[in-house]
């Protein structure tokens, strides 16, 4: 190809987008804030305002909840087949694949993503979450089940009423629809909140969905921030709470819910462990652990933040890794070369500061990369930072940094790796690098984690379960299992 043209292998370059103001979307219908107030969008890349959205408050809340109760206990959608439900999703799936460079660009200018990994990470595992649980829909049954007694019985499953739905902002689109698609296939209604810092795909998912023919209020969307989160979760009409962020916020929404028994799934924080065997293929090993913490900008709550180095390749492994990791192409994340964008917000980055400032007072603390910031457009830019020399007890090993930040330990035996793996509080995710299948297995046994990867890292399917084990939380998102989160089921006995 000449005259910078695209070729027909190449995507179309992926533009700043021009913003429309964002409004509510409720019972099918945009829609201000009550209170009027608006909220600023800021593009990291640039720390600049680029448009505004409406910033939903407790009023728009009960407004919303009012719409997805009416729709749950009144309208069609719960009564409809699940295959035509299937045939929503869908059609959504279409509709958002015809929709695909848009969704990339407000993606990006929101949370500041890199073009190119937004359109086969985010996109693309957007669409196939409405392509799994439609498809998933589809087989939706209950079980005849033999009684010791005369009797017929069977089990239904059935949606569980309004979910309220808060998601955060690392990967907006994602953690949307991985709580949307099942919660909705299987024939709930819901008040979806997403983070303050990353609500402009949210909006789209909704018009969408209801271009592809789901019924006013089924999904419902208002933009705000903590006190519109808190109303979703105190807010009397909603029956169930499905939560992703931070384990701290976590903690908090599954007291308040407790207070009224409402269920709550809570996808947490995390502090995963890679650990590398002697045996192991070290082209891959080092090409996994530097994209285990640099992805997403280490704003991914499976990050590979803690690397784990067998001691006699310990040296080799940390030079290697500070050395690639340094190179990875940093900047604007609509030059389609770019791999590490900006951090999604200024809070988020001072916070990821205020965690390197530590290493830099640990006695017998080294920082092999990184440690700064990167002055660039007046963005949110932070160097990948590599760390070795930190005790095991101290702050930036045990707790979530969330931003391009990896400690390296060595370790002598298998069970002094799985005990370093298994020594902070979190439980999300767990790698290991091994040539010897027994070790694979007995180790990935003995991590505590929701998933454990072997000789690779962060490989995600919607099939694919994953959630956490300690304070990372509870439940399950993906796969078979994230579809059970929405149903109750219910058994009929009759008397023969
Ligand atoms: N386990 C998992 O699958 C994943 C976990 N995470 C975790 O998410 C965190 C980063 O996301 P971040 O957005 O900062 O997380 P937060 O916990 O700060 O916020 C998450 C969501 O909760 C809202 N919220 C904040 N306070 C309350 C409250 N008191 N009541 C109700 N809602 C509230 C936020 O609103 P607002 O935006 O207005 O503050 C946002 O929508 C990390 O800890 C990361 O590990 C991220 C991705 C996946
Ligand atoms: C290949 C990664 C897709 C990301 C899926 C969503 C998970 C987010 C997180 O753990 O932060």
């Amino acid at each position: 190809m000449t005259s910078g043209q695209p070729s027909i292998d190449a995507p179309a370059p992926i533009s700043r987008p021009t913003l429309s103001d964002g409004s509510l979307f409720i019972g099918g219908a945009r829609q201000d804030a009550l209170s009027g107030r608006r909220r600023e969008v800021i593009d990291p890349s640039t720390g600049k305002q680029i448009g505004t959205v409406a910033d939903g408050d407790a009023q728009d809340i009960d407004v919303a909840v009012r719409a997805a109760r009416t729709a749950f206990d009144d309208g069609p959608w719960r009564r409809t087949p699940p295959r035509e439900r299937a045939r929503v999703l869908m059609r959504a799936a279409e509709l958002l694949r015809q929709r695909t460079d848009e969704l990339i660009a407000l993606e990006s200018v929101d949370a500041g993503k890199p073009v190119s990994l937004c359109r086969i990470i985010d996109v693309a595992n957007t669409i196939s979450h409405f392509e799994y649980y439609g498809g998933l829909a589809q087989g939706l049954g209950g079980a005849t089940r033999q009684t010791a007694f005369p009797s017929m019985a069977y089990t239904v499953p059935e949606p569980i009423g309004v979910i309220g739905a808060i998601t955060p902002f690392n990967f907006p689109m994602i953690l949307s629809t991985s709580k949307i698609a099942p919660a909705l296939a299987a024939g709930n209604t819901m008040v979806h909140k997403p983070a303050e810092d990353t609500p402009l795909t949210a909006l789209v998912i909704a018009e969408v969905l209801s271009e592809a023919g789901l019924p006013d209020g089924v999904l419902n969307v208002v933009t705000g921030g903590v006190e519109a989160g808190d109303a979703v979760v105190r807010h009397p009409g909603v029956d169930k709470i499905a939560f992703t962020g931070s384990t701290l916020v976590g903690r908090k929404i599954a007291s308040t819910a407790g207070d009224s028994l409402k269920p709550v799934t809570l996808e947490l924080g995390g502090k995963s462990a890679q650990i590398i065997f002697e045996d192991a293929d070290l082209d891959i090993a080092i090409g996994k652990a530097i994209e285990a913490f640099v992805f997403n900008t280490g704003q991914f709550c499976m990050g590979g933040t803690r690397l784990l180095v067998a001691r006699p390749l310990f040296d080799a492994v940390s030079k290697a890794v500070a050395g690639a990791a340094g190179g990875v192409p940093l900047g604007d994340p609509f030059d389609p070369a770019t791999v590490i964008g900006p951090i999604a917000g200024a809070r988020h980055l001072e916070k990821i500061e205020r965690y390197v400032e530590l290493a830099r007072s640990e006695p017998g603390a080294e920082i092999l990369t990184g440690g700064h910031r990167i002055d660039l457009d007046g963005g949110y830019y932070y160097a990948p930072t590599v760390v070795v020399g930190m005790a095991n007890d101290s702050r930036l090993v045990q707790e979530e940094v969330f931003g391009p930040v990896l400690t390296i330990q060595p370790f002598d035996t298998e069970d002094e790796a799985v005990a370093l793996a298994n020594s902070t509080r979190y439980g999300l995710a767990a790698g290991l690098h091994t040539r010897d299948l027994n070790r694979a297995h007995r180790v990935a046994s003995r991590l505590q984690a929701g998933i454990v990867w072997v000789n690779t890292w962060g490989l995600m399917d919607p099939a694919v379960p994953f959630g956490g084990v300690k304070q990372s939380g509870y439940g399950r998102e993906y796969g078979p299992e994230g579809l059970a989160e929405y149903l109750d089921t219910k058994s009929v006995v009759i008397a023969m």
